[in-house]
């Protein structure tokens, strides 16, 4: 039994089209379409204008602005539930990477479960911006990996498709009556650039990261990060009101906003680890991404029986801002 009540009716097996009204009453384009394994969100004022969520993982495989997609998602990404997607927003919980200590969390593979299980679509919530929930709680997820993390949960993710922005948001709640819940969140965002050697991450100068090539933790002092090699840095209590941005060629390409997500991971795989994945194609793919994943990482949420937590991540066309930081 579904815990969540679903906004609309929903028949799995077809194709359901939920359509805006104009100020005349007239009914005017779909803004969401839902099918057995994706959801489609296209914006009711400009069709250029859209988002597709695969119900594996909720994964935001696309997102288009103007026309022009600005995820990266590797070709050869599975998008058929055999494995998380390369690409997109994944999403990590209730783990992030591979836990060592933790004697339930460590039985886990990297970054958790909500990534390697196909959510409950709940619905459209809001017609303008075109707003969708999903859910996840342990009767529907990977049954393989509930068996090794026997701990109740309840995920709904929103996401919310503006004329230029993207926003998803979490909520965790903790339905258990006796145990707490602990956990780690993270919003994997993969961002597609033209040339990541031209580009830099900016407004992260002056916190303190956690190298996990070189494991070692340090204040990073570069007014900016550029990447001309394998990157995996966790930025750990990153201020709330750093905007980070990815800026190529002097342009905003990507602004990358937190809400109650302390932590920012940068990472790309470069040249030997994009081989050692099967799924990362082209090979050469390495060029034309970056990982910014917003989260809490650096150490756990943990919620008392009944209590919940919330956070977002908003992408959006911030022009460029460089902010003063005191170090
Ligand atoms: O290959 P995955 O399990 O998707 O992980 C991809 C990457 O995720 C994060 O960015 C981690 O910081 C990296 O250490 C990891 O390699």
């Amino acid at each position: 039994m579904a815990r969540h009540k679903k906004t609309e009716n929903y028949n799995k097996h077809e194709t359901r089209y939920f359509k805006e009204r104009n100020l005349q009453g007239n009914q005017i384009k779909m803004s969401v379409q839902s099918n057995e394994s994706e959801v489609i969100l296209t914006h009711p004022d400009d069709s250029s204008c859209s988002t597709t969520i695969l119900k594996y993982g909720a994964t935001v495989i696309s997102w288009k602005l103007k026309g022009d997609e600005q995820l990266w998602l590797s070709s050869g990404a599975k998008l058929d539930g055999s494995k998380p997607v390369r690409g997109g927003i994944p999403l990590v919980f209730p783990v992030f990477g591979k836990n060592a200590s933790d004697e339930l969390l460590s039985k886990l593979p990297q970054h958790g479960l909500a990534r390697n299980s196909t959510w409950e679509f709940l619905g459209q919530t809001k017609s303008n911006p075109p707003t969708v929930q999903f859910a996840l709680y342990p009767e529907i997820a990977n049954q393989e990996m509930t068996a090794l993390w026997p701990v109740d949960f309840s995920l709904i993710l929103t996401v919310e498709l503006g004329l230029e922005h993207l926003k998803t948001s979490i909520e965790v709640n903790n339905p258990s009556k006796t145990d707490s819940l602990k956990f780690n969140w993270l919003f994997h965002s993969y961002f597609r650039i033209e040339d990541v050697e031209g580009a830099f991450v900016s407004n992260l100068v002056g916190m303190k990261v956690y190298d996990q090539l070189l494991k070692e933790t340090y204040v990073d002092k570069h007014p900016v990060i550029t990447i001309h090699e394998e990157k995996d840095l966790i930025y750990q209590n990153v201020d709330d009101d750093r905007i980070i941005q990815i800026v190529n060629k002097g342009v905003a390409l990507h602004t990358i906003k937190r809400i109650n997500l302390p932590d920012a991971v940068v990472w790309n795989p470069w040249i030997e680890k994009s081989k050692s994945m099967g799924d990362f194609e082209p090979k050469s793919g390495y060029q034309h991404m970056i990982c910014v994943e917003p989260g809490h990482v650096h150490d756990f949420i943990t919620l008392e029986p009944g209590q919940s937590w919330k956070a977002a991540q908003l992408l959006d066309k911030t022009s460029i801002a460089f902010q003063r930081v005191e170090l």
